[in-house]
């Protein structure tokens, strides 16, 4: 690429540093599936039956490959138990990304999920990408939460949505795909920072930050 090239490139693409870390942190009601979804993603395993609910608060890195760009995300399993909530609340405020989950069996955990985004807008920082995501979807004569009250409250508050499920995986790697993307998305330096320089660009190349294809 000549320096024009780059010039070009760089004005429409901006640069992201793959050196950043996304704190991403999974909430939600007590037994919506956190710890299920973070394992699936994860060891691409679920394990069945037994409920223990998670105690306090813990991390797993994962990359997600974006493209041919890396993403890394330090991912959070919160615990939703409500006595633990003053606990969680801290972890917000330096948050990159929240997936805020509901079980689609559980009227009451999708009602929670307005509360549960106002305290987000309280504790967490404004530019937050929020997920909602109606997990338990291999559940559907149980279901009860139609896939358009998600779509619908996602829309209302301008979060993206979808439907997971722990146990068949199904859009368990896509929703932290998305996640990845957005925060691609927000992360890219403008081209137009002073500090640009021509050595920066080369970088740019070589990571083939082409934000064409993140969208
Ligand atoms: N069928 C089905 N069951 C699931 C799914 N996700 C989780 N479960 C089950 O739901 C129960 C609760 O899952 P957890 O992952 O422990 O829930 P949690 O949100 O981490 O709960 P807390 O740690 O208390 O906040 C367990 O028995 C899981 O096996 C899913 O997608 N489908």
């Amino acid at each position: 690429m000549d320096e024009e090239e780059a010039e070009q490139s760089s004005a429409v693409c901006g640069y992201y540093n793959e050196d950043l870390t996304h704190k991403t942190i999974l909430v939600g009601d007590s037994g919506v599936g956190k710890t299920s979804l973070l394992v699936q993603f994860d060891q691409g395993k679920f394990i069945p039956g037994s409920f223990s609910a998670t105690v306090g608060i813990g991390f797993t890195n994962k990359v997600v490959t974006v493209g041919d760009v890396k993403v890394k995300l330090q991912i959070w399993d919160t615990a939703g138990q409500e006595r633990f909530r003053s606990v969680t609340h801290a972890y917000y405020r330096d948050a990159h990304a929240l997936l805020l989950l509901y079980d689609i069996t559980s009227k009451s955990s999708f009602d929670n999920i307005r509360a549960w985004l106002t305290e987000i807008h309280e504790y967490a920082q404004s530019d937050v990408v929020i997920m909602l995501l109606g997990n338990k979807a291999d559940m559907g004569s149980g279901r009860a939460i139609k896939r358009e009250d998600g779509e619908r409250l996602a829309r209302e508050y301008g979060v993206i949505f979808m439907e997971t499920s722990a146990k068949t995986g199904i859009n368990v790697d896509l929703a932290f795909m998305t996640v990845a993307k957005e925060l691609i998305g927000r992360s890219i330096e403008p081209p137009t920072d002073p500090k640009f320089q021509i050595h920066d660009m080369t970088e740019v190349d070589t990571r083939k930050t082409s934000c064409c294809g993140f969208t």
